[in-house]
């Protein structure tokens, strides 16, 4: 169960974000704060820097210059030993369903009871408890993306990051994923995803993040930016216009 102290710190904010490779400007975000609590929906088109801001977010990227802050305090060791990320590829141990599950659980120090009966826990969340002794790398795409977030979920996160986690996968499977991650959000799990799925953005999302070239052109309420965006790069973006 989440104590009050990890509820509260949940505010994660952007100071002076840059980064640069070869001379080129990829990111650049003088300021962004991400209040929560509901799901927070990164997007915008290729190259836009999306998937260059979640990692500097979840500490896997270090910029060039500026800093991520949750609740007013520099990103540490503490903030990232409670939160979890999901990449578009899922990538999973060469074992079981069950035993990818377990290695986490095992890492947390959880006893061999409490691990199984949190296995069966997860398993029945994602749907897979058919599957608890199948190798996890002869899943399907939409199953092997289910285990990753279960896995993921395993950690008992504050903060949940995704990376375009749906974007290789049919409908009905992406309905299963949206599902996961609404109950998650609805859990106490701060969501902060990456997609380029208008529609996703539209049933998931409470507040948006829009980038362009490196840039944020817009942050706010989900309804507000997707049904009257302010910037240019928006409205075109949400007319499936090209961005350039
Ligand atoms: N290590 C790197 N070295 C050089 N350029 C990089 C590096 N990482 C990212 N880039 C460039 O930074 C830009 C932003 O990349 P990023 O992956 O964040 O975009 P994105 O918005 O997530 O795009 P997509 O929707 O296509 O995944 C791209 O032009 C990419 O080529």
């Amino acid at each position: 169960m989440r104590d009050l102290v990890s509820e509260m710190a949940r505010r994660i904010t952007v100071n002076g974000l840059q980064i640069a490779r070869n001379g080129t400007a990829l990111l650049d975000v003088p300021h962004l704060t991400l209040n929560g609590p509901g799901p927070t929906l990164i997007l915008g088109p290729n190259g836009a820097g999306k998937s260059l801001l979640l990692r500097c977010l979840h500490g896997l990227i270090a910029p060039d210059k500026g800093y991520v802050e949750q609740d007013g305090v520099p990103l540490n060791a503490d903030h990232k030993a409670r939160q979890a990320m999901v990449f578009q590829q899922p990538v999973l141990l060469r074992r079981s369903v069950a035993a990818n599950l377990d290695f986490v659980l095992k890492r947390q120090g959880l006893q061999r009871v409490a691990r199984k009966t949190r296995i069966a826990d997860l398993l029945a969340q994602g749907g897979l408890e058919g599957k608890a002794r199948q190798a996890a790398r002869s899943l399907s795409g939409g199953e092997a993306q289910r285990l990753a977030i279960l896995r993921a979920l395993a950690l008992d996160p504050d903060t949940l990051f995704l990376d375009e986690p749906t974007s290789a996968l049919d409908p009905g499977a992406t309905q299963v994923i949206e599902r996961m991650i609404l109950r998650a959000s609805e859990g106490g799990v701060r969501i902060v995803m990456v997609t380029h799925d208008i529609g996703q953005a539209r049933r998931l999302a409470s507040d948006v993040v829009m980038m362009q070239g490196g840039h944020v052109v817009e942050h706010g309420d989900a309804r507000q930016v997707l049904d009257d965006p302010k910037s240019d790069a928006s409205r075109r973006y949400l007319a499936g216009g090209l961005v350039t």
